[in-house]
């Protein structure tokens, strides 16, 4: 099933409390490439993220992520997905939580070397070798959201859905996570879904979703974007869309 996409949604709509977060959205990821999901605080950039890794409730409409339901269970080992909270035990080295999590992954004696090139590989990936025996309870912010990303690199899954992981990181780390996600895109074959809140880091994506209050305001390739906004940056094309949206829904309102 290489052709189909990597997730498609139709119609996805999420409640959450009182709130309907997503409002009967459509987009497609594809395979192979990243995909930027972009949008305000509070837009349900998150939300959409645990929809397709089947962690979100009360979700209606057609959501498929690798040719499956979201939520199937063949899904667990397919997607590697790294919240906006580190998932790391403080009290574990770097390479104790990383071999505890490969110890699930890939349980029993004869994975053992297999486990250990994975445990190794992920952590040069995150460029923490030299904190390897570190205790993650001594590492800064960004160092623990690294050990995170590491521990969804492990098993080399089909799709790694990220949600906000560069936040808090300095320019330099932020532009070698960056190369890391294209070169996990490009020689691995991998899919990259990634949210983030700062726009300039959507010049760096393939794909880009632009979201504004639950709904899905662009699908489109970051040159198709400017091009069909006459913006100069993604930034410039987002506020334009946005501006648009707003007119819309007045002319809405007074049409009623
Ligand atoms: N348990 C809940 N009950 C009601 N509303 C909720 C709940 N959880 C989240 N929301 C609301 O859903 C909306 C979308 O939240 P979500 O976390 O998906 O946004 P986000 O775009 O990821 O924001 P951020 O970038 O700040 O993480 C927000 O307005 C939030 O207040």
């Amino acid at each position: 099933m290489p052709d189909t996409p990597a997730v498609r949604a139709a119609d996805l709509t999420v409640v959450r409390g009182p709130r309907t977060v997503l409002r009967g959205v459509d987009f497609t990821v594809p395979r192979g490439q990243i995909t930027g999901l972009l949008g305000p605080s509070g837009c349900g950039k998150s939300t959409l993220m645990r929809s397709v890794v089947g962690t979100q409730a009360k979700v209606t409409g057609t959501l498929d992520v690798l040719g499956r339901p979201a939520g199937h269970p063949d899904l667990r080992t397919r997607i590697g997905y790294v919240t906006q909270a580190p998932s790391v035990y403080d009290d574990l080295t770097v390479r104790q939580n990383l071999d505890y999590f490969a110890a699930i992954l890939r349980p029993g004696r004869a994975a053992a070397d297999r486990r250990r090139e994975e445990v190794t590989r992920a952590i040069t990936d995150v460029d923490l070798t030299s904190h390897a025996d570190a205790l993650a309870g001594n590492l800064s912010g960004g160092q623990r959201s690294r050990v995170s990303l590491a521990v969804a690199l492990l098993g080399a899954p089909e799709l790694l859905v990220l949600d906000e992981p560069t936040v808090g990181l300095d320019p330099v780390l932020r532009r070698d996570l960056w190369n890391l996600f294209h070169d996990i895109a490009g020689r691995r074959g991998a899919t990259l879904l990634i949210s983030s809140h700062v726009m300039d880091e959507a010049e760096r994506c393939h794909r880009l979703l632009l979201m504004r209050e639950g709904e899905i305001l662009a699908d489109d390739t970051p040159d198709a974007l400017r091009t069909r906004t006459h913006s100069d940056t993604v930034e410039a094309a987002f506020l334009h869309l946005v501006d648009e949206a707003i007119a819309a829904g007045r002319a809405k309102e007074t049409t009623r």
